[in-house]
């Protein structure tokens, strides 16, 4: 069943073109993966679903309402949620108390029901023996689950994380891409920029390359991965070096 459906998206910031005319539909349930080199508009690509920035033309339906000129919180109580590249925790706050705020932000809830959803929550993040830790002194693995953790709070459908792996070693990606896992294996959708790509790898069933604004490719990950002009522009390998041209 389609989830979001994005058309002709386009944002210029002055002569920029950042986003340039993107259409892009979205299956309920499934994991796509956006890769790109730096500064293809990635993030750009995400605020604008998100309602954090606003498109100079195009439409963003999701569910099958017309979200285009809806601003980040009104996507949010839509069940949209996601993450920033640059954790934004309430460092004052302890662990629980931030994922708390998500859940009660989101509205809905008794403040009993928000206290059980953050405990399940903690539990599916793998935070709860840190539920009364400052979150200025969390590892920065905690802080990436924080951020999930917080992202988790309003029971979102939709999921976009923004490059949630960036520095963590091979060993904490896998711990995070279990939980990602796990979050689609119950059906949240879940739209994933990141340039760890073998993280990435392991939980999207569709790949999307954005260069310089538009769809290069997208389809199934492996194959995109293989194709020429991904290998040339996003790795940097030259077709012919090795014989993957063909
Ligand atoms: N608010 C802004 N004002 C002006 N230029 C911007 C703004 N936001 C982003 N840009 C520019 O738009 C381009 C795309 O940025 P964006 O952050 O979307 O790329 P990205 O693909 O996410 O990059 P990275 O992989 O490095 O995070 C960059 O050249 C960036 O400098």
């Amino acid at each position: 069943m389609l989830h979001m459906e994005i058309k002709g998206l386009s944002k210029s910031f002055g002569a920029l073109r950042v986003a340039d005319g993107i259409d892009l539909r979205i299956q309920r349930g499934e994991a796509v993966g956006i890769i790109g080199p730096n500064g293809a508009g990635k993030t750009t690509f995400f605020n604008l679903i998100a309602g954090d920035l606003f498109g100079d033309a195009g439409t963003v339906v999701f569910k099958g309402t017309d979200v285009t000129g809806w601003d980040a919180r009104e996507r949010s109580r839509a069940c949209m949620a996601r993450t920033y590249q640059i954790p934004q925790p309430f460092h004052g706050m302890t662990v629980y108390e931030n994922v708390l705020v998500g859940a009660v932000f989101a509205g809905g809830r008794s403040q009993s029901q928000s206290r059980q959803h953050c405990e399940e929550i903690l539990q599916q993040t793998h935070l709860s023996e840190f539920a009364n830790t400052p979150a200025s002194s969390l590892t920065l693995l905690n802080r990436k689950r924080l951020e999930l953790a917080r992202a988790l709070g309003s029971s979102p459908e939709l999921l976009l994380l923004d490059e949630i792996a960036g520095g963590l070693t091979d060993a904490e990606c896998s711990d995070l891409v279990k939980t990602i896992l796990d979050i689609n294996a119950h059906g949240v959708t879940v739209i994933w920029i990141e340039h760890v790509v073998h993280a990435l790898l392991e939980v999207v069933n569709r790949l999307v390359v954005l260069n310089a604004g538009s769809v290069l490719r997208d389809g199934e990950p492996h194959r995109v991965m293989r194709s020429p002009d991904v290998r040339e522009i996003y790795l940097g390998v030259e077709p012919e070096a090795d014989g993957a041209g063909s």
